[in-house]
């Protein structure tokens, strides 16, 4: 079966040229907002509206498992894959409370979790119960990796058609900064043991142990580094696959993305290397504390909006970073300009 992705438009740059021009009639000294002018720009030329809306917001957790946390790759056991999800359900979990205070809509995706959790609210799109040991064979075959970009880009479309206007993927998978470092040293060809690091909180003999697991990995598995979708079958995971499903289909719509942590960057790397047009639609939101955010990061000549130290996953460094998105938009719909205030501009101002 051929595989197909969804076309993405070009930016709307009339759009963001009016939009330039509008902003320097606000009533502020030109520029003296910074990089919440350029959002608000970037916004415009994504959405090709003059004064563009971004909330409510959509919230997308994709969870799923990982074969190589056999390797003792993680320092939690893979049931809390499941036991987060409950959690998720449940309202607890620290995305559950950033989520409620953006007003999202977040949506729990199952794409491929080692058991399945017949819970109220978890979307079921499975794709298999866990990837397999990318230690020991290639964590799926391409197809499944089709299957779960494609679950992402489910998930996308029915954030559009609930009225969503922004787009931001999480994600729940013990284990999986393994596979996103392997998919990061592919993609990038930079070494292991630059991007390699804690994850939940692996250090010392384990930390070496977990980048020698990788390292293991890139030589054994073979894989076409200039092919994004046989690096996510072979060295990737489910959820990382859907992410990038998700952000191509949201960009396929002109509907902005906010990039959270370490996998999520990665999946993003993955999903510009698919179709590069997607690229100015991604909103970086914080910088992971997790170092190999920062290659994965320069990968894509991405400034995130934030730093605070997170390291979480789940989407929560970008859920902190919606409220400047908001805060753009509502500066180009708010805010009086110097005609309306009846205050002098820089030309009316008697010279000095
Ligand atoms: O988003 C990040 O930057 C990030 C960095 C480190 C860990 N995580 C989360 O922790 C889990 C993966 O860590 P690990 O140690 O099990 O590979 C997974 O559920 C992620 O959501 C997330
Ligand atoms: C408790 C816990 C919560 C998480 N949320 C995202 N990844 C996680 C990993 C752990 C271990």
């Amino acid at each position: 079966m051929p595989h197909r992705l969804p076309p993405i438009p070009a930016l709307d740059e009339a759009c963001a040229e009016r939009v330039a021009g509008y902003i320097d009639t606000l009533t502020k000294p030109p520029g003296s907002l910074g990089r919440v002018e350029r959002l608000a720009i970037e916004l415009a030329a994504m959405t090709g509206d003059d004064f563009p809306v971004v909330a409510p917001p959509a919230v997308v957790v994709f969870a799923a498992d990982h074969g190589v946390a056999a390797e003792g790759v993680s320092a939690f056991p893979q049931t809390v894959t499941a036991q987060m999800v409950a959690n998720f359900v449940a309202g607890g979990a620290a995305i559950n409370v950033f989520a409620r205070q953006m007003l999202a809509r977040l949506e729990v995706v199952d794409v491929g979790m080692a058991t399945s959790l017949s819970a109220e609210g978890v979307v079921i799109d499975r794709v298999r119960p866990g990837t397999a040991n990318l230690a020991l064979e290639d964590a799926m075959t391409r197809d499944e990796a089709w299957a779960a970009i494609r679950v992402g880009r489910r998930a996308a479309e029915r954030a559009a058609s609930n009225g969503c206007r922004c787009l931001i993927a999480g994600e729940m998978g013990i284990a999986n900064t393994t596979p996103s470092t392997a998919m990061l040293a592919a993609l990038t060809g930079i070494d292991v043991g630059e991007l390699v690091g804690p994850g939940t909180g692996v250090a010392g003999p384990a930390l070496a142990h977990k980048q020698a697991v990788i390292e293991a990995a890139m030589v054994d598995r073979l894989f076409d580094a200039e092919d994004p979708v046989d690096v996510l079958a072979t060295l990737g995971g489910l959820e990382i696959a859907a992410m990038a499903g998700a952000y191509l289909e949201a960009a396929s719509r002109r509907m902005p993305v906010i990039v959270d942590g370490f996998i999520a960057t990665v999946a993003a790397l993955a999903a510009c290397r698919m179709l590069p047009e997607l690229r100015p639609f991604l909103i970086f939101g914080h910088r992971s504390h997790e170092p190999g955010h920062a290659h994965a990061l320069a990968a894509l000549d991405a400034e995130p909006l934030l730093a605070m130290e997170l390291c979480l996953g789940e989407g929560t460094g970008a859920a902190l970073a919606f409220p400047l998105l908001q805060a753009a938009t509502a500066m180009l719909s708010r805010m009086a300009t110097f005609d309306t205030a009846g205050i002098d501009d820089r030309e009316g101002a008697e010279p000095i």
